[in-house]
């Protein structure tokens, strides 16, 4: 049979259904969450506000957003089981594999794993949102041996997130660029993790087994692994604090010319969706921007404007969003296998979003494959092999 016409490898082009959670629109380079412009969401809104947006489909309003900040911080702490889970990891494992098993034991201890309804289903959509950046920054501490700092619950999200991972809470500027991270994140469509998310879900498997699985197909380098693949190119070229950023942006030249010379693929550049640039990059270049300001950096900045222009002359693909949140994530002083768990505590959002609106409309998952092995063949009978 030939099937040449009908095979969308990697489901390129392919609509698979709808959904109303957010838009993502390559022609007008837009990313809308239930109809509001991400970058309006990221200058105005607090990620818990958009957090209610994704998963209610509006803006909080006074009341509804405090009974969430209670219900949030009241579960940011981790229990004694999941802190004895995680110490029982090894600690050069990925911190990939920490989120992937934290997600899975929480789906185990929560009292309505089981539970399939939209409101059991919100609720443990929040409680994983509230119990991820304990995991993330528990995870960091022990793997530099240091004690946890407990969550407090006078904080908001992003101050609390900072304040857990580090021990203080940074300047407010560095918060803001944080919660810019975490609001462009949060969502992103039908992307390799969301669609894993539903394709689990549509099985009428629990939402924690979905989020388990969209934690593994987040951590690829193709998804959003990419990263810390971004800031380990940083590495390869050379990170020198002291540098002039036009040296710096020289060296990116010079590397990413032989690079691509080599045909090498460059994390942190291209898009299945966006081919003229990512909706979101402008906004969180900013932030970039105000923290090479703010940590005194210009070399990075160098190395990071000489590497995308160097790419766009020779190729002109453009950067994705894992592009500006690498060095941003480093000068906030994460280390670079936290940068994908970041994306982890932020794109909660979404996936649990998505489960709730697969199973409102479900149909399973299951598209059909184009056999190319060998023609039917037989076993030879007993007595014709001896
Ligand atoms: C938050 C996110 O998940 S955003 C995505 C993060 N991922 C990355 O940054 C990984 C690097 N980028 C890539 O691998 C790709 O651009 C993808 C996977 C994101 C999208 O890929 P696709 O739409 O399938 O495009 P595809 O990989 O076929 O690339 C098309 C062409 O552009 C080239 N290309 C695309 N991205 C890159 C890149 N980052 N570096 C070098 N060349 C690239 C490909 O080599 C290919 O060239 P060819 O036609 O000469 O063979
Ligand atoms: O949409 C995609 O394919 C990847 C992406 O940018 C995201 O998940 O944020």
């Amino acid at each position: 049979m030939s099937t040449e016409n009908e095979i969308h490898k990697g489901l390129a082009g392919v609509v698979a259904d709808t959904t109303a959670i957010s838009k993502v629109d390559p022609e007008s380079n837009s990313l809308l969450y239930r109809g509001y412009p991400v970058q309006e969401l990221a200058a105005r809104c607090s990620f818990e506000e958009v957090a209610l947006l994704i998963w209610t489909g509006e803006l909080p309003g006074e009341r509804e957003l405090a009974a969430f900040l209670e219900v949030e911080r009241s579960h940011r702490a981790l229990s004694p089981e999941l802190r004895a889970v995680i110490d029982a990891l090894p600690a050069d494992c990925h911190p990939m594999d920490v989120c992937r098993t934290a997600v899975s034991v929480l789906g185990a201890q929560d009292p309505r794993s089981e539970d399939a309804s939209p409101e059991a289903n919100l609720a443990k959509a929040q409680r994983l949102f509230a119990a991820m950046p304990a995991v993330v920054a528990y995870d960091q501490r022990r793997r530099r041996g240091q004690d946890p700092v407990e969550p407090r619950e006078d904080l908001d999200y992003c101050e609390n997130f900072l304040h857990m991972a580090f021990g203080e809470v940074p300047a407010p500027e560095v918060v803001r660029a944080f919660s810019v991270s975490m609001v462009l994140y949060a969502e992103h469509s039908f992307n390799c993790s969301t669609f894993t998310a539903r394709t689990i879900a549509s099985s009428l498997a629990d939402l924690h087994s979905a989020v388990t699985g969209a934690v593994g197909a987040l951590k690829g380098a193709l998804h959003g692994g990419a990263n810390e693949a971004v800031m380990e190119t940083f590495e390869e070229i050379g990170i020198r604090t002291d540098e002039p950023q036009e040296e710096a942006e020289r060296r990116a030249k010079e590397w990413m010319d032989a690079a691509l010379a080599q045909k090498r693929k460059i994390m942190g550049f291209g898009h299945r969706v966006y081919k003229h640039g990512d909706s979101r990059v402008p906004t969180m270049e900013a932030s970039l921007h105000e923290m090479i300001e703010h940590y005194g950096r210009p070399e990075l900045l160098g190395l990071y404007d000489g590497l995308a222009k160097s790419m766009d002359e020779a190729k002109g693909i453009k950067p994705n969003l894992d592009y500006p949140t690498g060095p941003v994530y480093h000068l906030m002083g994460f280390d670079t296998p936290t940068f994908t768990p970041l994306f982890v505590a932020s794109r909660i959002t979404g996936w649990t979003a998505h489960v709730m609106e697969q199973l409102a409309d479900n149909s399973l998952i299951r598209p059909l494959s184009a056999y190319s092995g060998p023609e039917e063949r037989h076993v030879p009978e007993a007595d014709a092999q001896a």
